[in-house]
């Protein structure tokens, strides 16, 4: 599965924190990342990610084409509900195309457990056995 990892700047910790926690889990699929997101799990966990540009400089916009290309699979997307983003139409085009086509998002760490969990016991593998969008 492809799997993209995007943080607000006040819940990088908490991304970090959960991707250690569920690096078995995660290291079993390819993953995606906004760039400064990215850069911190590659420094901080032993997980190999592909970046995008940072989230304000179009990385949730990349993002976005990869679920319209029928190219991802889950979101993990911890987003800051308490601070404005320069980017906020980004980020609601990102979880609008999620609502669009269907797929698994999370946006909050609880969320995110219950989809990782889930994602190991093989209740996403609906995406693996549907025909490709045209
Ligand atoms: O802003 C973001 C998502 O909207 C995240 O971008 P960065 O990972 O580059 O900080």
């Amino acid at each position: 599965m492809n799997i993209a990892l995007i943080a607000h700047d006040r819940k990088k910790d908490d991304l970090i924190q959960f991707a250690l926690a569920y690096e078995p889990i995660l290291s079993e699929h390819d993953l995606f990342a906004t760039g400064t997101t990215g850069q911190r799990i590659v420094d901080e966990t032993d997980l190999s990610v592909t970046r995008f540009r940072s989230g304000p400089l179009g990385g949730d916009q990349q993002i976005g084409a990869m679920i319209a290309q029928d190219e991802m699979d889950m979101i993990i997307f911890f987003r800051d509900p308490l601070t404005a983003q320069p980017h906020e139409p980004d980020v609601t085009a990102l979880i609008r195309l999620c609502d669009v086509y269907g797929i698994p998002l999370a946006t909050n760490m609880g969320t995110a457990e219950v989809l990782l969990k889930g994602l190991k016991e093989g209740f996403i593998d609906w995406r693996l056995l549907g025909e490709r969008r045209e």
